[in-house]
């Protein structure tokens, strides 16, 4: 089966209807990740089936359950992305969030500003800077592969913005990390996720600042 066919088929068991365009710029988001993997080393995946896996439909399981907790146009705040993980993702498939994908390596950013330019993406920018020293306000923080959820909420508390919600993509759910996370956030929901072709465990816990 092709490349693109097994991104259809892995969208549609998500729930998710790909338009040609999105579906094209997700397969030249994963061409990108394998060609410059040597320069900027973005990833241990070596093939174009398993980033699709591993990557892609990974990250495009965050979509639904974002399209319920963020309906509208919303700034986003990628921790730690990466190559764009899962940021650049959410960019394609929703061009209404404006998508910053923070990174404290400095090429890992340079990387996504090069997707953001060759795909076209004006929603997504790549930014070099430690979370801690970083200034602004998003109404969604993200991350995957991060941190603990301690210090994923502890490192960009101050970039909340009122009412916003993190989003911690998490294997199985780590009720560990969910007890000692600080008093300054809540979880609201553990939702647990299942990815076509990815036979692991994988949730998202949302939190919120208490009261919010
Ligand atoms: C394991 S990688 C995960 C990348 C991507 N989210 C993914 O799922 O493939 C964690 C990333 O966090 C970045 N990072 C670590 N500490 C950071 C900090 N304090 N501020 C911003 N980025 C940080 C690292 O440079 C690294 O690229």
């Amino acid at each position: 089966m092709s490349q693109e066919q097994l991104l259809r088929d892995g969208a549609a068991a998500l729930g998710l209807s790909l338009s040609d365009a999105q579906c094209q710029r997700l397969l030249a988001y994963g061409a990108l990740i394998l060609k410059w993997n040597k320069v900027y080393n973005l990833t241990a995946l070596r093939d174009p089936g398993t980033v699709l896996t591993h990557h892609l439909l990974d990250s495009l399981s965050v979509i639904a359950p974002l399209g319920r907790e963020c309906p509208e146009k919303a700034n986003l705040l990628d921790v730690g992305a990466g190559a764009g993980l899962p940021g650049v993702v959410i960019a394609i498939l929703r061009d209404d969030i404006q998508v910053t994908c923070l990174d404290a390596v400095a090429k890992k950013a340079a990387f996504v500003q090069q997707v953001a330019s060759e795909l076209r993406l004006k929603n997504l920018r790549g930014l070099h800077a430690r979370v801690e020293a970083l200034t602004g306000s998003y109404e969604l923080i993200s991350s995957r592969a991060f941190a603990s959820l301690a210090d994923f909420v502890s490192g960009s508390h101050h970039l909340l913005a009122p009412g916003g919600v993190w989003m911690a993509m998490k294997g199985r759910v780590p009720d560990d990390e969910i007890a000692q996370l600080p008093p300054e956030s809540e979880v609201f929901h553990v939702e647990q996720l299942t990815v076509p072709g990815l036979d692991a465990e994988r949730c998202i816990v949302w939190m919120r600042k208490p009261g919010a």
